[in-house]
């Protein structure tokens, strides 16, 4: 069931676009959906495996919040070769936990993984070195956000990592039309219509609420950790690496 399809789910004219969800549709296509929809998420992944390798620490848990098909779950676990740690990878979308639970059978890793099928916001964090939000705060409902980051924070050691990838708008508008045009026109390179992109964007209007880079820093760093950096950045799509 290892699926490759190619995602053509915006591509005819829909009557009502309805607001986006994680259902089977998605699910199915999501590796071509992302891939050819975030520009850098092909650099982040295995980013995320050096950044795991480095802050884990012996006998603790490693959390991925939002984990979809398990990429950066994989990433996280293929950088947990030495550190003796379990890894947490959990997920609200049935369609995804399914197929990830065969991804991760497929993968040779050492580090065991629990898949979890439920809201990441009830999840207590515990005697955690590394927590991964790859693309997953910005469905979360704004107002449920600080107490997601703060249950984070209080869940992480002292000098553990918190890694939180983004879309991202910016103020003042010429900078955000600029950057949302070049997302645009990545989309259309790797092969998305106008059509396409268009419906894309009307589905995830009230779904995927974006921030300031600045209005993330202030609340990693209101929500307990001491550190804050933005490690990589592709036009509108940031990722930051907040330390405890
Ligand atoms: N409340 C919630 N609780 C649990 N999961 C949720 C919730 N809300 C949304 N999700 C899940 O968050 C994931 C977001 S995708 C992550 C990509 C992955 N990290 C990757 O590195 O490939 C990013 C994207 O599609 O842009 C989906 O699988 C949702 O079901
Ligand atoms: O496609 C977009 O415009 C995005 O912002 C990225 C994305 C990728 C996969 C699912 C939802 C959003």
């Amino acid at each position: 069931m290892v699926d490759q399809k190619p995602d053509n789910i915006y591509a005819s004219p829909l009557d009502r676009v309805a607001d986006f969800a994680f259902d089977d549709a998605v699910a199915r296509v999501f590796p071509d959906m992302i891939q050819r929809s975030v520009p850098g998420y092909t650099t982040i992944i295995p980013m995320i495996g050096l950044i795991t390798e480095r802050y884990a620490k012996p006998n603790t848990q490693c959390y991925d919040l939002g984990c979809s098909l398990g990429a950066s779950t994989l990433a996280m676990r293929h950088g947990l070769k030495k550190a003796q740690c379990t890894l947490i990878a959990i997920d609200n979308s049935e369609a995804m936990i399914k197929r990830c639970e065969h991804y991760i059978e497929l993968d040779n890793g050492v580090a065991p993984v629990e898949l979890r099928c439920c809201d990441m916001r009830e999840v207590a964090i515990e005697n955690a070195s590394v927590v991964t939000l790859n693309f997953t705060l910005q469905f979360i409902r704004q107002g449920d956000r600080p107490a997601m980051l703060k249950n984070i924070a209080n869940g992480l050691h002292s000098g553990g990592a918190l890694i939180l990838s983004e879309k991202v708008y910016f103020e003042p508008t010429e900078e955000q039309q600029t950057l949302e045009a070049l997302h645009y026109d990545f989309k259309r390179a790797n092969g998305y219509s106008d059509l396409e992109i268009s419906q894309k964007r009307s589905a995830l209007e009230q779904v995927l609420i974006p921030e300031t880079i600045e209005e993330h820093k202030q609340r990693l760093l209101d929500s307990g950790f001491s550190s804050v950096t933005v490690w990589y950045q592709c036009f509108n799509f940031v990722s930051f690496l907040a330390i405890k």
